[in-house]
């Protein structure tokens, strides 16, 4: 494999927008499938990504391609990064087998845990590559993109090492061997998008309070014996093991910010992406995270009695169309007792 790799990045938003636009700053020749008024914004304005830790790239629309045409973007593409929310993804496996070169690697960068299959189902001569991002992007309008938390991006481990190919000092991807572990780890984490997207509030001012995180921690333990169950041990992407978060949740605030701190780094404009969901009126992945531990718990004969309110509340929200309803955890639990 030669250094730099023709790169498509599958569904630009948050995500596709903030990798691609780093790869491209790494001299990676790199072109974005996207919505119309996203290619109007980052032709107008060009792409802007930036970092919590002071990174800036500016890349004028000449620099990186853009279409909505997957013809357009997927032919000649060496790697295609898929970027879409999840239940996008049956659409998007079928226009890259319609599109893309048999030799195209093809990796996921969602959160979930079923994509990789979906992607593999539909592309049976493709090289498909599970990924997991740790870090939160923030779409900040007008073509800028910022990454607001820290973490390296972990991939699949594969022959030859994409990891290694496309890792760059300010963002760094690095293969694992578990990565079904990590991404179940990582959903775990995940469950907090939900709780982010109904409190309104930003990540770090949520996770200060400790009534939210004493929530967040109560739904990872139902998640966890879930999980346990389904014969699944999630591996954690901190120093920490996964089965020893909620305790760290629960702590009292001043030692959970310190022992958090020293963990992932944080900026004050950090949101789920699921809140963004709901701010801009779009579906959210809530059927693959709370929606996915409520299904697994009936199929095991267990009871999820707080993800499947957590389904529901989203569902109200996704309904209602007005953003964010800024519930408390006491409200939260109060819709059915828990
Ligand atoms: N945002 C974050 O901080 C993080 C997100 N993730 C995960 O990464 C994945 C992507 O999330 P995120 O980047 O936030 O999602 P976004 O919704 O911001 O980006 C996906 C984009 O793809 C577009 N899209 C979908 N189908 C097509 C198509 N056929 N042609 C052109 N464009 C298309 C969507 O448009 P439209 O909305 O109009 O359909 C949307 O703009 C998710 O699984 C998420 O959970 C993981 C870590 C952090
Ligand atoms: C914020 C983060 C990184 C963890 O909740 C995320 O995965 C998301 O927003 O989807």
């Amino acid at each position: 494999m030669t250094s730099s790799k023709s790169i498509s990045v599958a569904g630009a938003g948050s995500i596709g927008c903030f990798v691609g636009g780093m790869l491209r700053a790494g001299g990676h020749p790199v072109s974005l499938l996207a919505r119309p008024r996203l290619i109007e914004d980052i032709n107008r304005h060009g792409l802007k990504v930036t970092s919590f830790e002071g990174i800036e790239h500016r890349l004028t629309p000449a620099e990186i391609k853009l279409s909505d045409d997957p013809a357009a973007i997927f032919a000649g593409a060496d790697i295609i990064l898929v970027t879409v929310k999840s239940d996008d993804t049956p659409e998007i496996a079928d226009l890259i087998a319609q599109q893309a070169a048999k030799n195209a690697v093809i990796v996921s960068l969602q959160n979930g845990t079923g994509n990789v299959s979906v992607l593999r189902d539909a592309l049976p001569d493709h090289d498909v590559l599970a990924g997991m991002v740790p870090f939160n992007v923030l779409s900040l309008g007008d073509g800028h993109f910022h990454r607001a938390t820290s973490g390296d991006i972990l991939l699949e481990k594969d022959d030859p090492d994409i990891a290694k190919l496309l890792s760059r000092p300010e963002l760094v991807f690095r293969s694992v061997e578990d990565i079904e572990g990590v991404q179940w780890g990582k959903l775990l984490i995940n469950l907090n998008n939900a709780l982010n997207a109904l409190s309104g509030l930003p990540l770090r001012d949520q996770l200060a309070q400790r009534s939210w995180r004493t929530l967040f921690a109560d739904q990872i333990r139902e998640a966890l014996a879930v999980i346990k169950a389904e014969g699944i041990a999630p591996l954690s992407t901190t120093p920490l093991p996964a089965s020893f978060t909620p305790f760290i949740l629960k702590l009292p605030n001043a030692l959970f910010t310190r022992i958090a701190a020293s963990m992932v780094k944080i900026d004050p404009k950090a949101r789920s992406s699921m809140w963004e969901d709901l701010q801009r009126g779009r579906r959210t992945e809530i059927d693959h995270l709370q929606g996915l531990i409520v299904a697994l718990a009936e199929r095991h004969g267990l009871k999820a009695p707080l993800s499947a309110r957590i389904v529901a509340l989203i569902r109200n929200a996704e309904e209602a169309g007005k953003g964010s309803p800024g519930l408390t955890p006491e409200q939260i639990r109060a819709v059915g007792q828990c």
